[in-house]
């Protein structure tokens, strides 16, 4: 079937060919000047026919969206100025959707954005070296659908560009009409000029706060775009205000065109927000419902906090089993003891000495803490129950246990072998240690697993309240942005009349303004540094 480009009059794949660099330039230097590049014809008849059919298919599922925003797209009224300010006013926009996942695969339009060399074209007449196809599965590329009576009033884009596919035309009505570049960045609002077209040319009457700088009482120049069915228009929707005029209220053609969005990133996608108001339903990932969505969210995060709290459980019960509770350990040193006396005694599992009366947090204290009970469970704790009554007949305390030594463990306790001895001393050295450094901290790791769960729980709110959050930066932002304004930026004119914005745009194939003699000579000294010598 082919793309449905005429390749014939916009050969845009060959890249590397004159006639493109030309066509490039062209739509470059309309672009700069008055904001918008058009391509009239730019899809065949016969492609055009099919994506328009389409549209029109599609149109009566398409979301309908009856709101209303100031020029500039911003959420907040300024509170500082009248209502009937240009910065206040709030203006009507009825249009309807059909979203990128609605729309044929295979199909006119899915052809063409999905086309490599169209992305390639539009990043190259939008002078970005790097354009990507928008990641949003029902923003990326959608239809508009502008019924008898609707319009979108005069506005700012928020994106940088904005390309649009002419499909149909309601009879009457539903002109595109757009400004120059009014403004070089989001924090320049150009309120005169905005007033002034408002004014004119939409049924709403603003008032406006800020001087106008220039004092010149002409209103921007406004151009209506060719829209032919089949026309692509790039144009520059940040910095030019725009609109689509009302649709004849008799009309019985809609109007029908399709928006296609790139961004200069990979994987960029619209807010929930846009998402909600524009198709009426949100969603993250391409073929994935909202519902599953949230469910898969649900499992991850129910997954993530089992896994913490069974390392935290796993962790806590070795450590357990490396300090056994009184109890058992007085059981299994009982049962020891009896073994050695005499077979018999395996009868009566009682032991026969009292159980120790340490906790074993106790033994997490410094040493000097550790009562005579405590210090025979931390011998217990290493292997020597045997040795918990001579340590007690000898009133071995903490304090006391601080000056124990190798001799005095073999000459007083009768340790023998001197493995067991070492393991022993340096346990205690050990210790001992840790309490010199920060207490005694062998409980840091203990600490750091409890707070896993608590991770877990974190995480998992953070995913469910993140729109809530969202919400909350934005506003902060919002908040800082207020208390310390972005400077609005100074455009800088040049002699020959072009400024830092249009100069040099097509300077490559010498379309564009002249370089000065200066410019020449920098440029020809740099080549020389370059250039190294032939001989
Ligand atoms: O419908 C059009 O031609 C332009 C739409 C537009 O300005 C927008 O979607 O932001
Ligand atoms: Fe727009």
């Amino acid at each position: 079937i082919g793309i449905g480009i005429d390749l014939a009059r916009y050969p845009i794949d060959s890249p590397t060919s004159d006639e493109y660099l030309q066509m490039v330039n062209r739509a470059r230097r309309s672009l700069a000047e008055t904001g918008c590049a058009s391509f009239p014809g730019f899809l065949t008849a016969e492609a055009t026919a099919e994506a328009a059919s389409e549209a029109a298919a599609k149109s009566p599922s398409a979301f309908v969206t009856d709101s209303t925003h100031n020029a500039w797209q911003l959420p907040d009224d300024d509170p500082a100025r009248p209502p009937d300010d240009v910065r206040n006013v709030r203006m009507r926009t009825r249009v309807a959707s059909t979203a990128y996942d609605e729309l044929d695969e295979g199909g006119a339009l899915k052809r063409l954005y999905q086309y490599d060399e169209f992305v390639q074209f539009v990043g190259a007449v939008t002078s970005q070296p790097r354009l990507y196809r928008l990641a949003d599965p029902l923003g990326a590329c959608s239809i508009n659908v502008f019924r008898p009576g609707w319009h979108h009033a005069w506005h700012f884009d928020e994106s940088e560009f904005t390309t649009t596919l002419s499909l149909q035309q309601a009879e009457r009505g539903g002109e595109f009409e757009f400004t120059p570049p009014l403004r070089r960045s989001q924090a320049e609002l150009a309120e005169p000029a905005v007033a002034r077209i408002l004014n004119e040319r939409s049924p709403y009457r603003v008032s406006c706060v800020v001087a106008d700088a220039g004092g010149d009482a002409t209103a921007p120049p406004v151009t209506t775009a060719p829209f032919a069915p089949g026309t692509l228009q790039i144009f520059a929707g940040r910095y030019s205000l725009h609109h689509v005029k009302r649709v004849a209220d008799d009309a019985t053609r809609e109007r029908l065109v399709a928006v296609m969005c790139f961004a200069t990133e990979p994987g960029k996608v619209n807010s929930a927000e846009v998402q909600q108001m524009f198709w009426g339903r949100e969603i993250d990932r391409l073929h994935v419902s909202p519902m599953s969505m949230r469910a898969n969210r649900l499992v991850r995060s129910v997954f993530l906090m089992l896994l913490m709290i069974s390392v935290a459980t796993v962790v806590t019960a070795e450590e357990a089993a490396a300090e056994p509770v009184p109890e058992a350990k007085s059981e299994a040193a009982g049962e020891a003891a009896a073994a050695e006396a005499s077979p018999a005694a395996e009868a009566s599992p009682e032991p026969e000495l009292p159980p120790l009366d340490c906790k074993t947090h106790e033994l997490l204290e410094k040493v000097d803490t550790w009562s005579i009970d405590c210090v025979a469970m931390w011998l217990a704790n290493l292997g020597f129950p045997e040795l918990r009554t001579a340590f007690t007949g000898n009133k071995m305390d903490g304090v006391a246990l601080k000056s124990l030594t190798m001799e005095k463990l073999a000459e007083d306790y009768g340790v023998s072998e001197e493995d067991q001895r070492k393991k022993i001393y340096y346990n205690l050295k050990d210790v001992l240690r840790k309490d010199n450094a920060a207490g005694n901290t062998n409980h840091y790791s203990q600490m750091f697993f409890w707070l896993l769960p608590l991770l877990g729980i974190y995480k998992y709110l953070t995913l469910r309240y993140e729109k809530q959050i969202e919400k909350a930066m934005k506003k902060y932002k919002k908040w800082q942005d207020a208390r310390n304004p972005p400077a609005p930026v100074e455009i800088k004119t040049f002699d020959d009349g072009t400024n830092e914005w249009t100069r040099g745009l097509n300077r490559d194939v010498n379309l564009g303004p002249k370089k000065t003699k200066a410019e020449k000579d920098e440029e020809k000294k740099a080549k020389k540094i370059k250039t190294p010598k032939a001989e």
